[in-house]
């Protein structure tokens, strides 16, 4: 514990723990903010020539050092209220080298096409009440608290330590001294917020977007009911696992008497990237992963497979810019996989474990040549082969934006890891864009039927960005 009564600490390997220098954020100066583009560019430079900016949770801290607490605490009730602030000059922003806050507001959610951060802590929510009024005020809370928590500053006027002494804290603390993190918060709704039991919910009749459907059972699904489903779903992503834990787990406070968590899992190590600054990490299995994903730069390719269209359908207008997330927790039989030879491994993927090329030749980013035989006739790439399978080519040209994580659960009680890849991916219609590809690997990827088990799922529609001034999905409520 410092001395400091925010808990802050004035050690200077702290402020470098992250790689993120904080001189700015010691003297209280604003942090600069990056907008979705500058984020989704990798742009910290051009971000810094925006000048909006906030005091971060730190910076807010740190002030306790130069103007004492009481100058805090002052601040705190008039930053805190969720009122963005803007720098007296942008010069007096000087940025965070590391970027590390991705906006809230946009005209998409962020945690889509912004950089994949390295951990995800996602939770899936039943919704208790059935009051349309409560939802609302929910959904307002939460878009204000996602706006606070994603810029660095703790949730509520009075945050963790500020408030009266005789009641819980409206933040809960974990992430006092830690920067923003590129915290994203991306929220979906489920098909039971629109209709249970056969009983239309909160008046959203006639609402439910047609690409939101119940998904068919798949060839060797094993879902467990605990780990599938949920009215509502929250995405958080963060380069520190515990700004996301902090997110999910206030959000689910504020929640209280509303919502009850109905699942969460945890995520480390993105099996994708989403922008071409990106290196390609890798999966459980130590292939490459991510290699042909959908990019941030593919903004036609985006339009085209991603993002709902303006002219959706009656019933999905509230998409427009939105987009669906499927969520798959997908358990993966390493200790198989581990007795498998290099030459079979690779015949599986249909790359190289190394380069992660393709078998028909070249580098990473190589096209692949599924005509290509080799000595004995064969294709190179095999028929079996879960890259084939995949690609467009085999999939009436269909593509995905992969936004996954491994995840290790523990161990089975039989002597293995329940260990695995969560599956996130987001697509303009699951219908066209998700059900045939994954009918197709869960019939003919050997990957799919020798070494995965799909142990749980989710569908929600993701409904277009806030802006300043809005709430997540108001479009549906209008
Ligand atoms: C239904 C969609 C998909 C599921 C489920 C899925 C699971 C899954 N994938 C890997 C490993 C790799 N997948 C790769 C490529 C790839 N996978 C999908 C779709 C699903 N994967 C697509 C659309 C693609 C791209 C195909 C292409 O365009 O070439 C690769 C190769 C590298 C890459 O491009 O990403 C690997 C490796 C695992 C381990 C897994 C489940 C645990
Ligand atoms: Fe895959």
């Amino acid at each position: 514990m410092s001395g400091c009564p925010f808990g802050h600490t004035s050690d200077p390997a702290d402020a470098d723990r992250s790689g993120e220098p904080t001189a700015v954020e010691r003297s209280g100066e604003p942090t600069a903010v990056v907008t979705s583009q500058e984020a989704a560019d990798g742009d910290s430079a051009a971000a810094a020539s925006t000048g909006t900016s906030r005091f971060s949770r730190r910076g807010l801290l740190s002030l306790a050092g130069v103007g004492g607490a009481g100058a805090v605490a002052g601040l705190a009730a008039g930053f805190l209220g969720h009122d963005v602030v803007t720098a007296a000059s942008a010069s007096a922003a000087t940025p965070d080298p590391g970027a590390s806050v991705i906006p809230f507001f946009g005209q998409h959610q962020a945690g889509i096409t912004t950089p994949a951060q390295d951990r995800l802590h996602m939770a899936a929510f039943d919704v208790t009440t059935e009051d349309r009024k409560e939802l609302i005020r929910l959904l307002k809370d939460w878009t204000a608290a996602a706006e606070a928590m994603t810029t660095g500053v703790p949730t509520g006027k009075t945050g963790a330590v500020d408030g009266p002494y005789d009641a819980p804290p409206e933040d809960t603390g974990e992430a006092l001294d830690l920067p923003a993190a590129k915290l994203t918060l991306t929220f979906g709704f489920g098909a039971g917020l629109f209709e249970k039991d056969g009983k239309v919910r909160f008046g959203l009749d006639g609402r439910r977007p047609d690409a939101l459907i119940d998904l068919p059972h798949f060839p060797g699904d094993d879902l467990l009911p605990g780990r599938t489903g949920g009215d509502l779903v929250v995405q958080a992503c963060a380069d520190d696992p515990q700004v996301a834990v902090h997110a999910i787990r206030n959000l689910a406070r504020i929640g209280f008497g509303k919502v009850r968590v109905r699942w969460s899992q945890l995520g480390f190590g993105r099996t994708s990237s989403t922008s071409r600054t990106q290196v390609t990490a890798r999966n459980l299995f130590g292939f490459k992963d991510g290699t042909n994903n959908l990019k941030v730069e593919d903004n036609a390719l985006l339009d085209e497979h991603v993002w709902v269209s303006s002219t959706a359908r009656p019933s999905e207008q509230w998409m427009a810019g939105g987009s669906y997330l499927v969520a798959r927790r997908i358990q993966m039989h390493i200790e198989t996989w581990d007795r498998t030879s290099l030459r079979e491994q690779e015949g599986l993927i249909g790359r190289t474990k190394g380069a992660g090329a393709p078998l028909s030749g070249g580098d990473e980013f190589t096209a692949p040549d599924f005509a290509l035989a080799g000595r004995e006739g064969a294709p190179l790439i095999p028929l079996d082969s879960h890259m084939r399978l995949a690609h467009p080519d085999q999939n009436d040209g269909v593509r995905m934006l992969r936004r996954g994580y491994n995840f290790t659960d523990g161990s089975d009680g039989l002597g293995h890891l329940d260990a695995g890849l969560f599956f996130i991916a987001f697509v303009k219609d699951p219908r066209t864009h998700y059900v045939p590809m994954q009918l197709a690997l869960a019939k003919g990827d050997t990957l799919s039927v020798e070494y995965l088990k799909h142990t749980g799922s989710g569908l929600f529609a993701v409904p277009p960005g806030v802006e300043a001034g809005g709430f997540i999905g108001e479009g549906l409520f209008a």
